[in-house]
């Protein structure tokens, strides 16, 4: 039998399978799915088998190595999205396969020492023989770690022949095991054991009455160290194993990255809009029928209920749910809504959780042993094998779309996968990225809506505080007066503020007074950050980091300034202003932490602070009861990034963070200020309404020919020297030209904000399309042509449907 294997190359992607023979101890392990190890060169690399099959037109084959997986890691259903998923986004078929697994299946290559003459080395170097032979595994790396001056010597016994270096294929993966007992004997010899002990083996006869108390004596298996919590002696248990009553053993554990009790939910009474939403929803998977759901609901219209309700279904079904959520909202709030109504049904996947823990949770999912999986872009890869719902939150938000290769939007997968397994897919929003209500309102999509909050409460009052007003009043403050009155007009009633800001960092950029220069990255084309707690200023683009200059770099003036505001600025100003107040900062500074995030938030929810003060990631997915009042503290921060969705992200940001107020039984009160408060996106989001913003947003874009009435394409590529990038550009530019038709247009090369990134030269093109057959085949044309060429200091990168153009 032959196996077609794509193979992990990461310098020069191989985009097409490679044959290998299956040797014959072999032929039961390789399946399509699992993976392989299989020499490649003069090298041995990871590869994944995609199919098998009878005969090859190549005739000298190599031989597989060896296998790494029992359980094939992508079903059949995978393997095929991986081969859609490489060829929408233009990249290799590993690398998309990669993408849909925890990064723990990712090869280690390792190099190891192998000893061929043992004999020759035990006389000229006796103590690294003596060494490579007690190692159990000698690898290259670990050894110089280790002893970095024995690097010369191994060097001096390779070139002289004594030992060699393999490549080595390291699995990662590995499940967690805890050592474990199974019982050998019948029970009748327990029995006898028993009767025979003598007073001082007290302890094993314990071990002995516990076991035969035991119901189902043959297959009992259980951990030693569950044992020892039952308070018997692992001395007496080790005993029992010599005489061979018990016998020793593995049980495979899986880390629980949410132990931790929640309390059990309920379905709730639907309201009359929920249930109307609910309906066509169950109707579809009633009917195994592909539909993709737009639920349009304001904030707290119980958009969540509708999803647990219908993932219910999807259980009782027999079927599996994934459900995905922003990586920001993916809250333990939010995960113990899940967890509260489904338990030990629902698998959770996020960046916070380590490696292992990554694979855990992957490994539930694969061996179906939950039916739900909550997490946040790449939880739409979960190898679940018969889909009933895919349900994405929040799905206007810009992080479904993946920065880097494959550059997928998790949106098109979920549909992809559920037009495969005949299901529905809901996608809920309170504030819908265009693209989708435009398609909703073209019947691509099924409307749902929910206008109203659950229960009739108010959409919380909102108010617009001009800030130029402010300041021609004299107030210099980051408050305005009215917000300030507010605040402590909530500290007297003992209820809660949110307080939203969009930067991060004391202050954000150092510019000199005298001649304007701003610090920049010498590396990049981008301001630098002041970092208050190091007193660095900081790259956020390579990490490249400098002192604060005392003098402009340019003019020579000491006059230089931070400007900008940050949370830490507004959180000191705060203290100065309400000293009385409690005030918990969240930001990317004070959540570094693992659980940091998770511990904040619980004190704000114990009422231990007044105020929560945050960035982005308090603007989504929290609900406390006791908060009345939540203020934009500058609502255009956004407003004017050189990006064609500078207005949605604004409305959709104001919409969010207003929607955290007054959920509860007490009515909320926004307070928005800003530089621009006449613009739509503030104005609309002040009203609540979404359909005037879409009127005018559609009609600028269709103006300016942007999404959804255009398709984009966007080709960035950089280069170390500039002349070099520049003339790639012209190439890709009039190659676009020359072959699409005349009905797409092509913009550039131009020279995006950010010029330069990591001493590398940066260019785009750009392409607006309606309909263009030929899109796809040119694309893969250039790249394949750029990729070939032999220009190894080319980086290209193709982005079908960018979410930022910067
Ligand atoms: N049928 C119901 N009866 C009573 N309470 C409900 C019902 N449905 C939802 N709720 C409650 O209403 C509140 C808001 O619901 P939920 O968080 O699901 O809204 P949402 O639409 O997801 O809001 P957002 O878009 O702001 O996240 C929650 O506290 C939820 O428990
Ligand atoms: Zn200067
Ligand atoms: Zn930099």
């Amino acid at each position: 039998m032959i196996a077609e294997v794509y193979i992990d190359i990461p310098a020069k992607p191989v985009n097409r399978p490679f044959d290998y023979r299956i040797p014959d101890n072999l032929t039961e392990l390789v399946k399509p799915g699992v993976r392989v190890t299989v020499p490649f060169g003069r090298t041995r690399r990871l590869g994944f088998v995609t199919a098998l099959k009878e005969k090859s037109e190549f005739k000298q084959l190599k031989g597989l190595d060896s296998v790494e997986d029992h359980v094939p890691v992508l079903t059949p259903e995978l393997i095929e999205l991986g081969g859609w998923l490489a060829n929408q986004t233009l990249c290799s078929t590993v690398t998309a396969f990669q993408a849909m697994l925890p990064a723990a299946m990712k090869a280690d290559y390792k190099k190891l020492i192998v000893i061929d003459q043992i004999e020759r080395l035990l006389e000229e170097d006796p103590e690294l023989a003596a060494f490579l032979q007690s190692a159990k595994q000698p690898i290259w790396s670990e050894i110089i770690k280790a002893h970095p001056e024995w690097a010369k010597r191994m060097q001096r016994a390779i070139k002289h022949g004594l030992i060699s270096v393999q490549q080595l294929v390291k699995n990662q993966a590995k499940a967690k095991k805890a050592a474990a007992v199974t019982v050998e004997a019948p029970r009748s010899l327990l029995e006898d054991e028993l009767n025979q002990l003598d007073k001082r083996s007290h302890r094993q006869k314990e071990v002995l009455e516990f076991l035969l108390k035991q119901p189902d004596l043959q297959h009992f298996h259980e951990t030693i160290q569950k044992l020892v919590k039952h308070g018997l002696s692992r001395e007496a248990i080790m005993k029992l194993a010599e005489k061979g009553l018990l016998k020793q053993g593995y049980i495979e554990q899986f880390r629980d990255p949410y132990n931790r009790p929640v309390d059990r939910t309920q379905p709730l009474a639907l309201t009359e809009e929920q249930a109307h939403a609910l309906e066509p929803i169950l109707t579809a998977m009633q009917r195994e029928e592909h539909k993709v759901f737009l639920c349009h609901g304001v904030t707290g219209s119980g958009k969540t209920e509708i999803y647990l309700q219908s993932i219910q279904r999807v259980i009782e079904q027999g079927k599996q749910a994934i459900v995905l959520v922003p990586e920001i909202s993916l809250t333990p709030q939010m995960v113990s809504r899940f967890k509260g109504r489904f338990g030990d049904h629902v698998a959770v996947m996020h960046s916070g959780l380590s490696r292992g823990e990554k694979y855990d949770e992957w490994r539930k999912i694969r061996e179906e042993k939950v039916q739900v999986v909550v997490g946040a872009r790449s939880a739409v890869f979960a190898p679940f094998k018969k889909l009933g719902l895919i349900i994405i939150d929040e799905e206007h938000e810009s992080s479904y779309k993946q920065e880097d290769m494959p550059r997928y939007h998790a949106r098109d997968v979920a549909i992809h996968r559920a037009k495969k397994h005949h299901c529905p897919v809901v996608l809920g929003s309170a504030t819908p990225a265009l693209e989708s209500f435009a398609r909703a309102q073209k019947n691509v999509y099924t409307l749902l809506s929910l206008k109203e909050r659950v229960n009739h409460r108010p959409l919380p009052s909102v108010h617009i505080i001009d800030l130029r007003e402010e300041l021609r009043e004299g107030n210099r403050s980051v408050f305005s007066k009215e917000l300030l009155e507010k605040i402590k007009d909530r500290l007297a009633k003992q209820e809660q503020s949110v307080l939203f800001l969009n930067r991060r960092g004391y202050s954000t950029f150092m510019m000199c007074r005298s001649c304007g220069a701003v610090v920049k990255c010498p590396h990049c084309d981008i301001s630098l950050t002041y970092h208050r707690a190091q007193q660095l200023l900081k790259c956020h683009y390579c990490g490249y980091e400098q002192a604060v200059p005392a003098a402009c770099p340019n003019c020579s003036s000491d006059a230089m300034r931070f400007f900008g505001t940050g949370t830490q600025k507004v959180e000191a100003e705060l203290n100065r202003l309400i000293p009385e107040a409690r005030v918990i900062r969240m930001d990317v500074d004070t959540t570094r932490k693992k659980g940091s995030h998770e511990k904040l938030l619980r004190r704000f929810g114990k009422e231990e602070a007044d105020i929560l003060l945050g960035t982005q990631m308090i603007a989504k997915g929290l609900d406390f009861p006791k908060v009345t009042l939540v203020g934009v503290l500058a609502a255009d921060s956004l407003l004017h990034l050189p990006d064609f969705r500078a207005s949605e992200k604004t409305f959709q940001l104001l919409t969010q963070v207003s929607g955290r107020a007054g959920r509860h039984a007490l009515p909320g009160e926004v307070v928005i200020q800003s530089y621009a408060p006449d613009h739509y996106a503030v104005t609309d989001a002040a009203h609540h309404d979404y359909g005037a913003f879409y009127q005018q947003e559609m009609l600028l874009r269709k103006r300016a020919g942007y999404p959804p009435f255009y398709y984009l394409v966007l080709i960035s590529l950089s280069h170390p020297e500039p002349a070099k990038a520049a003339e790639s550009a012209e190439r890709i530019a009039s190659i676009l030209r020359r072959k699409l038709s005349h009905t797409s247009q092509i913009y550039g090369p131009v020279v995006p904000s950010v010029a330069k990134i990591k001493d590398r030269y940066r260019y785009q093109c750009m392409v607006k399309y309606k309909r263009e057959p030929e899109l796809m085949p040119v694309l893969h044309q250039i790249m394949q042509h750029f990729q070939d060429s032999g220009k190894a200091q080319l980086q290209l990168t193709v982005d079908l449907n960018p979410v930022t153009l910067m």
